[in-house]
């Protein structure tokens, strides 16, 4: 791989820190992300992934360190938090003077039907579909997620992971993924990162072809490599 300069990132930050109270919980940690590309974020429960994505989302202005991301960011949660007094097509365009743009998002996420409808006529899954379009919608070079697809069943989570995979082939984004989920994050990523102690402990590039699969060659190595990293000790 061509070694990065600094105009190939969309994400740059150095030593962020962050402590509540006596707790450390971000400790210098450092993070790249090129355009267009997909980094995951592991690590264990309580390592600070949430912390560190919400303050590059510039939500925790308490946090110190050097960083910068596009002004053109959008941050996607575990929970769809949309609007309830919203109609769909509404909350998508929350910001977005573009109705087209709305629109069309909507029917990229296989939407379109559902425009006029409100969000607690939606299954968990299409609510999910609606923040991904809302996100869309600003047209992004750079999404910031937050175990988006943590809250779904097991088949919705593959429809939405095949549908990110879609997504970005389609508009090139770059993405920070917090997930708790080796198989995700090799599904979808080009490097994982591993969250320990306060800092990123680990980086492991994924170089496998698209489209991935749990049964394609290379994907047992890459996942018992990253859950050595995190610490999972293989069965006996
Ligand atoms: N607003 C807050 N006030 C006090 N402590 C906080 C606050 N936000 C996070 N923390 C603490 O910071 C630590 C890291 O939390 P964070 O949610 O970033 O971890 P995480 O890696 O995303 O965890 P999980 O995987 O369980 O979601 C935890 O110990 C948490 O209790």
């Amino acid at each position: 791989m061509a070694p990065r300069t600094a105009s190939d990132l969309v994400v740059r930050a150095r030593g962020v820190r962050r402590a509540f109270g006596p707790v450390t919980v971000l400790d210098g940690a450092d993070l790249d992300i090129a355009r267009g590309e997909v980094v995951a974020l592991l690590g264990g429960s309580g390592s600070g992934k949430s912390t560190l994505l919400r303050i590059l989302a510039g939500l925790d202005p308490a946090a110190s360190g050097d960083f910068t991301v596009p002004a053109q960011h959008a941050v996607v949660f575990q929970e769809h938090r949309l609007l309830p007094w919203k109609r769909v097509i509404d909350n998508v365009g929350l910001g977005v003077d573009d109705r087209t743009r709305c629109t069309d998002a909507l029917a990229e996420v296989g939407l379109a039907d559902r425009a006029r409808a409100w969000p607690i006529e939606l299954s968990g899954g299409q609510a999910q579909r609606v923040a991904f379009a809302r996100a869309l919608a600003r047209e992004p070079s750079v999404l910031l997620l937050d175990e988006p697809f943590g809250a779904l069943d097991a088949l919705t989570r593959l429809r939405m992971q095949q549908l990110f995979g879609r997504l970005r082939a389609r508009h090139g984004f770059a993405a920070l993924l917090v997930t708790h989920d080796v198989e995700e994050a090799l599904l979808l990523a080009d490097r994982a990162l591993v969250l320990d102690r306060g800092v990123i402990a680990a980086d492991l590039p994924v170089e496998l072809e698209h489209p991935r699969a749990p049964d394609a060659p290379g994907f047992g190595v890459l996942r018992r490599r990253l859950l050595d990293l995190l610490g999972v000790p293989s069965a006996a």
